[in-house]
């Protein structure tokens, strides 16, 4: 028996009907208190490219409907180890990037302190830095595993300096980020300069690119991971245009040669060694989507990390294999 509220019980409730929470998870209003929150940032005015990220958090909860209690690889039932709840959607202002940053800082915060750890669905990428604002006054200098093919440390676009291509150098030039835990996973793609590399590393990280997963597969990336940050407070940042566009189309910025939504969700499978204090799912923008296959894909890594950050009584971890044996 459990004491926490799971999801609207899809063999009474058809998935198709019911509430439009994440996973059809009680709504935090609903519930005493939240082990996990998961937040919508429904803002996209960060971007550089195409636009429509805003829509992503009401798309990955239509694309969660499907998410059933049993997680066979984590071998747990991640809704009934810990109380997750859907928070809604923070209002944002879409005409001023600076107030819509402080609303974010001020929603996150409100669900930080009330003792959940946030699981945030945005938005562009820029949300990250109010997010990692957020999380380092909770627990200092955070360890951070940026998913993303593209950087996020470069310094401004138009002379803007909160953009969804920058929020990683703000967060590095304002101490947020722990320098000696933190790495991009799934870089790729073409550079504005050989500098871009040389400030990243500066900046405090170490960078994983998708073109070495073809030699060391998602194993060696893991390893590189854990033995980057530890035990350290870890926050994991993951846009899903880490995926290759022909498993997130529905994204601003993509650029071919990415990962599998497969070696993604075994990745985060792992993190259940880590010590997650909170993560973000960004840049799923619905207009390109198909099927709902970028949203699917956000919507199971959501479930992988829910999972990664559940307690385990009885001390077992996963190395991500469990399934194969
Ligand atoms: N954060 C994402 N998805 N993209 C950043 C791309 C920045 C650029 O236009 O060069
Ligand atoms: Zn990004
Ligand atoms: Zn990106």
């Amino acid at each position: 028996m459990t004491n926490f509220q799971g999801p609207v019980d899809a063999t009474k409730v058809p998935r198709y009907g019911g509430p439009a929470t994440f996973a059809r998870l009680p709504r935090i209003d609903e519930v005493a208190r939240a082990d996990v929150a998961v937040i919508g940032v429904p803002f996209d005015s960060g971007v550089s490219y195409r636009p429509g990220a805003r829509f992503g958090p009401g798309h990955i909860r239509a694309s969660s409907k499907l998410l059933r209690p049993y997680n066979p690889v984590q071998d747990i039932e991640p809704f009934a180890l810990q109380q997750v709840a859907d928070a809604g959607d923070i209002a944002c202002n879409p005409f001023d990037i600076l107030e819509a940053v402080q609303q974010i800082d001020l929603g996150v915060r409100e669900v930080l302190s009330a003792g959940a750890k946030p699981l945030t669905i945005g938005g562009d990428h820029t949300i990250a830095l109010p997010l990692l604002r957020v999380m380092h006054e909770a627990h200092g200098p955070i360890a951070v595993v940026h998913f993303d093919a593209h950087l996020d440390t470069w310094d401004t676009y138009f002379g803007a300096p909160i953009t969804h291509g920058t929020p990683f150098r703000r967060a590095s030039e304002e101490g947020l980020i722990d320098q000696t835990g933190s790495l991009h996973v799934g870089i790729r793609g073409s550079l504005y300069s050989r500098e871009d590399l040389t400030d990243d590393q500066v900046l405090g990280f170490q960078v994983i690119g998708a073109h070495q997963f073809d030699d060391h597969g998602w194993r060696g990336a893991v390893e590189r991971i854990k033995a980057r940050v530890g035990d350290r407070p870890t926050y994991v940042s993951l846009d899903i245009d880490v995926l290759d566009p022909a498993f997130a189309p529905g994204t601003g910025t993509p650029e071919a040669g990415g990962l599998t939504s497969r070696e993604l969700l075994q990745m985060l499978r792992a993190f259940a060694e880590l010590n997650l204090v909170g993560a973000d799912i960004v840049e799923v923008a619905p207009a390109y989507d198909h099927a709902e296959v970028t949203g699917i894909a956000a919507a199971h890594a959501a479930y992988e990390l829910v999972s990664a950050m559940a307690p385990r009584t009885d001390g077992s971890s996963t190395d991500g294999v469990r399934a194969d044996g």
